[in-house]
């Protein structure tokens, strides 16, 4: 087989290589799939004005994000179970990522990826109805050494992601997630009719009341950064920045949650206004290239975290295959800064792109 060389060609082979409700469950949204698809085609309408008589010999893509360097500003995004994907799971995504949110629902303990990683561990946390399982995990991700507490906002409860709801899909019998107890995890594996086992656990587990002060709760229970995602409006990061947090992600979810909701690349500058400098903001949902990676920069990204394409280099190649997907996106980037004249992140900014208001 030929070397694959872009995030699109392992997308293709991941889809030949794993189960069909398994790559539904990966790869779908919610709805009509809108926002899923405006993820991608936001970040295609944004062209670029490179410039020349710049020396590029030395192009540099290492930042640093809450105190950590980084070698590239490319991080993988909190996804449930990667042992969906390949049966290391998020250990081996954790070998090949110089960042990894984890997600609540991981299929390895904290403490075994912990062991296992190449850089800096974010716990993602959701609002769980018993805050004690809350507070367990800041302790255990403190204990283990996870530099940052990620707290999702966008889902109340799972969306309605129709593919998932026509199977019956259900986590497979053997894939678990070992962070949680049992009775917090419940009915996962049990299909049931009208609904996803993810959308129904959801309903039962998740606490769809929570509020600023919520926010500031958390915040108190520990001496992490607690960073918000979900983040699309003005609004939510200056509540969320008020009430504590150290930054926001920009996200719809992948276009998992509200389907029809603003691709996430063009609520970005609104985002990155309201923030202003005041703590980082990383932007997920349609990154599929290191152009994208650039055209985030461009409107005020810190970073930003890919999902769906890391699961698909997992499925690939374990390991090896996470790395190959994130090196890529890495070398477009390059590329794509050589290319532009802008030979560090530090000279990326909205005069990259054509026809967005510059201050
Ligand atoms: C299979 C799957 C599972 C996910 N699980 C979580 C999760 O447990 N917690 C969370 O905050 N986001 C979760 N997300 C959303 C991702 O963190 C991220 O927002 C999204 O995948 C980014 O879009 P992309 O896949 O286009 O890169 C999940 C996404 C996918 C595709
Ligand atoms: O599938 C998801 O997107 C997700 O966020 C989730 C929610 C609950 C359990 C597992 C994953």
């Amino acid at each position: 087989m030929d070397a694959l060389l872009t995030v699109a060609e392992y997308e293709a082979a991941a889809q030949e290589l794993l189960p069909p409700g398994i790559w539904d469950y990966l790869s779908g949204g919610s709805g009509q799939e809108r926002t899923l698809a405006a993820n991608v085609d936001a970040f295609a309408r944004l062209a670029l004005r490179p410039r020349f008589l710049v020396d590029v010999s030395e192009p540099d893509l290492s930042t640093t994000l809450l105190g950590a360097r980084l070698p590239t500003p490319i991080g993988v995004a909190p996804v449930a179970y990667h042992r969906l994907a390949h049966p290391e799971g998020e250990v081996a995504t954790a070998r090949a990522a110089s960042l990894l949110v984890v997600s609540v629902f991981a299929s390895r303990t904290l403490e075994e990826i912990a062991a296992a990683a190449a850089g800096p561990l974010w716990l993602q946390l959701y609002w769980f109805r018993r805050r004690e399982v809350v507070t367990g995990l800041v302790r255990r991700a403190e204990d283990a050494g996870y530099q940052a507490l990620v707290l999702t906002l966008d889902t109340p409860r799972v969306g309605r992601r129709l593919r998932d709801v026509r199977r019956g899909f259900a986590i497979p019998a053997g894939i678990v997630a070992p962070n949680l107890e049992a009775a917090v995890m419940a009915g996962t594996h049990e299909a049931v009719d009208g609904e996803s086992a993810l959308a129904r656990h959801s309903r039962e587990q998740f606490d769809p009341a929570l509020r600023p002060a919520d926010l500031a709760w958390l915040c108190a229970q520990t001496d992490l950064p607690v960073l918000v995602k979900g983040v699309l409006t003005a609004r939510d990061a200056e509540l969320a920045l008020a009430h504590g947090a150290a930054g926001v992600v920009v996200s719809n979810h992948g276009g998992r949650q509200l389907d029809g909701a603003v691709a996430s690349v063009d609520a970005l500058a609104e985002v990155a206004a309201a923030v202003g400098g005041r703590g980082p903001v990383l932007l997920d949902g349609g990154v599929r290239t290191g152009v994208d990676v650039l055209r985030a920069l461009a409107l005020g990204a810190s970073a930003v975290l890919v999902g769906r394409p890391a699961l698909w280099g997992l499925a690939v190649g374990g390991e090896s295959g996470a790395r190959a997907v994130l090196d890529i996106l890495a070398a477009e980037l390059e590329d794509a800064m050589v290319l532009s004249g802008r030979p560090r992140l530090s000279d990326v900014d909205s005069s990259l792109l054509a026809g967005v208001q510059r201050p």
